[in-house]
Formats: C-alpha cells, structure tokens, sequence
C-alpha cells in the first residue's frame, strides 16, 4: 500500500496548498470531476464572465433615461458561452497536466475517494493509500428539493446551465437565493422570460430586511416573481417543464423549456464515508472543525463548502492559506478569521454585506445606531440616474465601531469594500468618515455620507 506525507481530497481551493514548501513531501492529489473545483468551472468565475456580458446587454435598456436611445440587436449565445468557457476550461486541463505531469512529488488520482479505515483512503482507482495527514476539501453540491417527478422532466443546476445549446424562450428558476438572483439576470437580460419560485416573502432573504425587501421590489419588476410558493411536481406537457405550485391564492403552474433549480448546496462530506477514519459531522454534514481548522482527528484538516458555514470562494482561500501554514508549522497553528465575512450577489442591482444586518443586532440584543445613503443623492448617483441604491451603516453609538454594512446598487461589491477594510482593522465611524480624502465626485461618497449620517455619541 503506498503511504503519503499528504492526501488532498479535492482541487478547487485544496489544490493551492502543495506550493513549492511542500517539494519534499510525497503528496496526492484525489479529484472526482473537473481540476479546479466549483469556483473556476462551474461558480464564481464563469458565473461573473456572464454577469458581466448581461449587464452590457443590459445597458441599451437603460440609456433611455440617459437621452440615449439605444437598441440591443441580439445575444450570440453560443459565442458568449464558448468565448467563456474556451478562456475556462484550458485553464482547468493546464492546472491539471501541471500537477500530473510537471510535479514530480505529487500523484493525482481521478476518482472518487473515500474512506475505509483510520487514516486509510480507498482512491476510487482501484489503489488504497494511506498517509500521515488529509486535507478535506471536497466542496459542496447543489441540493435537489423534494419535487415528485423532478428527475424525470429534465431540470438543470448551476452545474450545467452555462452549457446550453441556446437559449429558451422561458426558464423556471426554483429558489430565491444567491444563484437564483444572479441568473436570473444573466437570462432576462439576454431576453429569456423569467420566473422566479421562492419558499419565502422575499428574495435573498439573508440579507438585511430592508435591503432584501428593496431587491425583490425591482426584481418583481424584470421578472415574475413567485413567492411564498411550494414547488410539488414536475411534469413534462409538449416539450415543456411544468412546474406544479402551492400557494397563498392555492394551486397554480408555471411552464417553461428550462428549469433551474437553486436551492442551495450541500456540502460533499457524504462521500467520503469520513466515520471510517473517525471524523465528526455537523447535523446538516458540514465536517466539524476548530478555529485551526483541524477535524476531530489528528492530522486531518478541512477547509471550504466541507466544512465551512460559509460558503464564498474568498473564505475557502482564506481557510486554505490557514492550513497551508499549520501543515508546515503544526506546532505554532494561526487560527482562521472569520470575524468580517463579506459577501455578494452579482445580480442587477447588485448586493454586497457584511457584518451584522439589523435583524441581528436587535435580536442578539447589540447595542447600534444605523444609517443610510441614497445613490441618488450623491453626485455620481445623479450622473447615473440612479433610483434604486442605497448605503447602510450600523455602528456601536458608543466608540463607532462598525458592525455592519449593507450596499445595494451600481458595483456594491467594490463600494463596500473600504467598509470591509474598516472593520477588520478597527477604524471607528468617525475616524473613517473624516480622517481620509474620499474621491469626489465617485461611488464611495455613498459610504462616507452614510458614515456622516449616524447618530453618533462620542
Ligand atoms: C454558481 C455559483 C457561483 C458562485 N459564485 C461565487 C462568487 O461570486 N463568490 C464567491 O465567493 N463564491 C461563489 N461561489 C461559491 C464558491 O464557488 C465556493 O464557495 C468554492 O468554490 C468552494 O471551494 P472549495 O475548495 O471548498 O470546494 P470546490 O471548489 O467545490 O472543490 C471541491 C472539489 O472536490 C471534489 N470532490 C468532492 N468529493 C470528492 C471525492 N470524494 N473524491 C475526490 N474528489 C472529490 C469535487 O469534484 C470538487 O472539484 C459560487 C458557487 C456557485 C455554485
Ligand atoms: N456571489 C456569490 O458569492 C455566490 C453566487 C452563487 C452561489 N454562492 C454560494 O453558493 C451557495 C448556494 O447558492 P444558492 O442560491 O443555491 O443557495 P442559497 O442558500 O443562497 O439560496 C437558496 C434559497 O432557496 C430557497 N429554497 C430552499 N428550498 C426551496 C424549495 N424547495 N423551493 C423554493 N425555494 C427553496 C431558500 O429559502 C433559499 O433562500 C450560496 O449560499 C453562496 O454561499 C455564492
């Protein structure tokens, strides 16, 4: 039986551990599908090359208010989706021939691994090894919902919906979260009607009430919302997917060629039958591990949509870096931060947050003042006719310390930045808001009026 120093289960963020620290370490590298993982071929990567395209498709439809009449002639679906995945998919196969062929200590099997005994991985390859340490990096995957006859009508995951032959005239997108939000501006700015089948009151229910309630205002003006609906059956009727709902006015359906289902991921720890070498679970799967990212068992560490609650590629990197560090310095581990996880939805408008909403400040009983900014009332907010943004600040009213921000509109994910920064480095409210140049007349000034808009007690 051969024996490691390392086994890495899985090549999206796992794959960035083994860099040229780990040259003498005799490593393998097990991945069951595509190299690079979720975020290169199938997340956050192809998924923004199509937000991007979306939003210049999107662009004519706006210039009206502007006094610029313009007219979008078509979409080239074929020639977007190769274009985006003829730049992707050489990027997988070169990171997987490098690692194969050009890394000499290192062994990729491709297959599916699981455990059969302590520290004992059957490889999927017909080869059992063994080795002295693990890293679990083995992702997450789309959750199919409890829908009769779903499998049987043909239904599409962020796996697979970048890959169409062409674009239908109608998608179904069942969910109301992250994923549901950003196609369904990819396809209707690409001129797909699209619905929209949430379980609950708003879209992207996670984020502050306020910010989600404003979302799924302008969604429900570009798409047909459904919510507070449940999705019972699937059936096909004439080529097309009929989806079967319940809801408060009772049973009703909704038809299209496509249906997308986005309901959340799961993470893969399933596969790996990790009771055989005596890792603990979470209840929902995720594998348990502490603030060094170390599992219950001694050397096996986890990192990523495994085992993390959050699951955003920057956190997944972040928790790589960690464990990178205390594979080569076990005896002197640094502690994963997870102190300011920002995220983002790339939809149209776009959504960025961090820290706590309000929801959660009032019902951890926190102490807090909020503010917020309209995009239209800054100058680059009138240069952009902007109608639909705004910036939210929450701050201990005490000392400034922000504990939370909220941006929706015109590129929330880079306006909220320097609120992130703040944060992690202990910038009070005031301090930032004053003690710096803010650009004028640019985005940000949303964030430093918001700022300047708190009521403050010191
Ligand atoms: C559509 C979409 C868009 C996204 N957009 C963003 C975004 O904009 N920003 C952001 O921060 N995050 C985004 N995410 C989330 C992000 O992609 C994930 O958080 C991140 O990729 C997780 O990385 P990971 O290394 O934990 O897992 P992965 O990248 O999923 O890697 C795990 C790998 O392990 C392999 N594997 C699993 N089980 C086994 C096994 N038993 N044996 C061998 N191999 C195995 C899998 O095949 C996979 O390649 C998006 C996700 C999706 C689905
Ligand atoms: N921009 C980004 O960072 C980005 C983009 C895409 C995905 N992601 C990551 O991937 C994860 C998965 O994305 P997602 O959108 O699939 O999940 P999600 O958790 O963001 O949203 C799923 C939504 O579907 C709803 N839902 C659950 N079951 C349902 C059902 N049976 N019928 C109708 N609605 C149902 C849930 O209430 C929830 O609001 C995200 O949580 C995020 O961490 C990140």
């Amino acid at each position: 039986m051969r024996h490691f120093d390392l086994v890495i289960i899985g090549s999206g963020s796992g794959n960035s551990i083994a860099d040229e620290r780990f040259s003498g370490w005799k490593i393998a590298i097990v991945e069951k599908g595509v190299f690079g993982g979720t975020c290169l071929n199938v997340g956050c990567i192809p998924t923004k090359m199509f937000v991007h395209t979306a939003d210049v498709a999107a662009a004519p439809a706006s210039g009206a208010r502007l006094g610029v009449d313009a007219h979008l002639d078509g979409v080239r679906w074929t020639d977007v989706r190769d274009r985006i995945f003829g730049r992707i998919d050489p990027i997988s196969e070169g990171g997987r021939r490098w690692r194969a062929e050009e890394n000499a200590n290192v062994t990729v099997f491709a297959s599916t691994a699981r455990f059969v005994g302590p520290k004992t991985l059957d490889t999927g390859t017909g080869e059992t090894i063994t080795a002295d340490r693990f890293v679990l990096a083995a992702g997450s995957r789309p959750v199919v919902p409890d829908v009769a006859d779903l499998a049987s009508v043909g239904y599409h995951t962020s796996d697979t919906i970048m890959r169409l032959d062409a674009l239908p005239p109608r998608m179904t997108i069942l969910g109301s979260g992250f994923v549901a939000a950003e196609f369904a501006h990819v396809f209707s700015s690409f001129g797909v009607a699209v619905t929209v089948v949430g379980r609950s009151d708003l879209l992207l229910r996670h984020e502050d009430r306020e910010i989600a309630t404003r979302f799924t205002r302008i969604a429900s003006e570009k798409w047909d919302v459904r919510l507070r609906r449940k999705a019972v059956r699937a059936e096909r009727v004439d080529g097309v997917v009929r989806l079967h709902l319940e809801g408060p006015s009772g049973e009703e359906h909704v038809d299209a060629e496509e249906l997308l289902v986005a309901v959340g991921r799961t993470p893969n720890s399933d596969l790996l039958d990790l009771p055989a070498t005596g890792v603990a679970l979470h209840a929902d799967g995720r594998v348990v591990v502490d603030g060094h990212q170390r599992t219950s068992v001694e050397g096996i560490y986890a990192l990523g949509d495994v085992s993390s609650e959050h699951q955003l590629k920057h956190v997944a990197n972040h928790e790589a870096r960690v464990v990178q560090h205390n594979l080569l310095h076990p005896d002197e581990p640094i502690a994963s931060d997870h102190r300011f996880v920002p995220s983002a939805v790339f939809s149209s408008p776009q959504v960025a947050s961090v820290g706590l909403t309000e929801e959660q400040a009032a019902e951890r009983g926190v102490r807090y003042v909020a503010a917020s900014q309209a995009y239209a009332s800054i100058a680059y907010g009138w240069a952009m006719e902007d109608s639909t943004g705004f910036a939210k600040v929450l701050a201990d009213p005490e000392d400034g310390r922000i504990l939370g921000a909220h941006v929706i509109g015109p590129q929330a994910p880079t306006v909220i930045q320097p609120l992130i920064q703040a944060m992690s480095f202990g910038l009070d409210a005031k301090s930032m808001a004053r003690g710096q140049y803010w650009i004028h007349p640019a985005m940000p000034e949303v964030v430093e009026n918001a700022l300047l808009n708190l009521p403050l007690e010191y």
